[in-house]
């Protein structure tokens, strides 16, 4: 089909997301019917080089010379969106001129709602005209500063894509989100909506895992899996206050760091490195598995997607906080649990370019519905 770039109507759609985990790029092609269903029609990945991890992860605190780095960050991250685009292209047998428009998250290299420390701003490192240049490819970026211009957390913004995707009228269920933080979307059964940032999914048991093994990630939870649960640790760890707050409320990098972790690791010393794992596995367990009881004890089902669907450990510890409830990745609903996102990203752009609302008000607390983003056309 031959539609012109930019064009409404086109069904055809980028999605582009590289998330807190940092652990690289998922870019989905996703065709929508005229009604917003989405049919996922190809998938692409690629890690981040170690530099250029390296290089976001260390943006996430303040540093020298800060902006002209930020500026180069932001380059290698749109080279490495336009390879995914050229391969999500070509897997497809589309030209760029088929595509209405990509959305592109960008990096948050900082979250800092106004609760956080006072200040009430995001920031998520991009540059869109040069992803537009590189690919011929219409982009919007930059999702989630209205939201927060309009007294919003900016985040999550899936709620609504979930809803659409996994809602069922007459049932509550509920989707996890289990990337670098994790985010839960509670699809109501009379239609309503809510959802928030739990707290940390993967990016403290990364930084542990990495320190301690050299790998990344802890492949299928194996690690944590091995290790016991240190009880006065994960009570300490779970004494923040944030996991206390009420939502609207959402979290970043910049409250679960490396220092969170080791300032409460201080008082409990000489520990296993593979206890401290499980720890914080549990730790991820326990608080998504509390928030759902809180916020919604009727829902039967907790769809997980995210990298985090890949570690059987922590499913396991989900579904053992969880009796009674189904806990099943969203594969089991016919969605690569790794695609959800980045699917997200594609309908918030198709949103945008309809000049329909992207945010839900009953999630973020903005003043009320938004279109989110910014458009660069070709
Ligand atoms: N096979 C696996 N076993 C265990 N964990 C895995 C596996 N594959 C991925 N993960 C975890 O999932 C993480 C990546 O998840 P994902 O890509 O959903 O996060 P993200 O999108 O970067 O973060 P966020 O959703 O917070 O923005 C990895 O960092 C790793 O911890
Ligand atoms: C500021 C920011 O990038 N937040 C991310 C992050 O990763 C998970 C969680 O924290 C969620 O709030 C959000 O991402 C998803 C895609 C969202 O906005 O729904």
């Amino acid at each position: 089909m031959t539609t012109a770039p930019g064009n409404p109507d086109a069904p055809l759609f980028i999605g582009l997301m590289s998330g807190t985990s940092l652990d690289g790029v998922d870019g989905v092609l996703v065709a929508f019917s005229p009604e917003g269903k989405a049919e996922l029609r190809q998938h692409a990945s690629s890690p981040f080089t170690d530099d250029l991890r390296a290089e976001l992860l260390a943006l996430n605190t303040s540093g020298t010379d800060e902006l002209h780095r930020s500026a180069l960050a932001a380059n290698g991250l749109v080279r490495t969106y336009a390879r995914i685009v050229q391969e999500l292209l070509a897997q497809a047998g589309v030209a760029p001129s088929d595509v209405a428009a990509m959305g592109a998250h960008g990096q948050t290299v900082r979250h800092r709602p106004r609760e956080f420390d006072g200040t009430g701003y995001t920031l998520q490192l991009n540059n869109p005209a040069l992803l537009a240049e590189l690919t011929g490819i219409t982009v919007v970026a930059d999702f989630r500063t209205r939201d927060v211009a309009a007294g919003g957390q900016g985040a999550p913004l899936v709620p609504a894509f979930h809803a659409g995707v996994f809602g069922r009228s007459g049932e509550t269920v509920a989707v996890l989100n289990l990337g670098g933080i994790a985010n839960l979307s509670i699809l109501r059964a009379d239609g309503g909506v809510l959802g928030f940032d739990c707290g940390p999914a993967n990016a403290l048991m990364d930084f542990w895992c990495h320190e301690h093994t050299g790998q990344w990630f802890d492949a299928r939870g194996d690690w944590a899996a091995q290790g016991r649960v240190v009880q006065p640790l994960l009570g300490a760890l779970l004494e923040d206050p944030y996991f206390r707050l009420e939502p609207p409320k959402s979290t970043g990098r910049d409250l679960f760091h490396p220092e969170w972790l080791r300032t409460r690791l201080a008082t409990h010393g000489g520990l296993d490195a593979s206890d401290v794992q499980a720890t914080l596995a549990e730790l991820t367990a326990i608080s998504c598995a509390d928030d759902l009881k809180r916020h919604a004890p009727d829902a039967r089902e907790l769809i997980v997607c995210g990298g985090g669907a890949l570690n059987d450990h922590l499913m396991r510890r989900l579904q053992a906080h969880l009796p009674g409830v189904t806990v099943q990745s969203s594969l089991a609903h016919g969605i690569d649990p790794q695609q959800v996102e980045a699917a997200a990203f594609a309908w918030l752009a198709r949103q945008c370019l309809l000049g329909l609302p992207g945010n839900l008000a009953s999630v973020t607390g903005a003043r009320g519905a938004r279109v989110l983003g910014a458009i660069h056309p070709v």
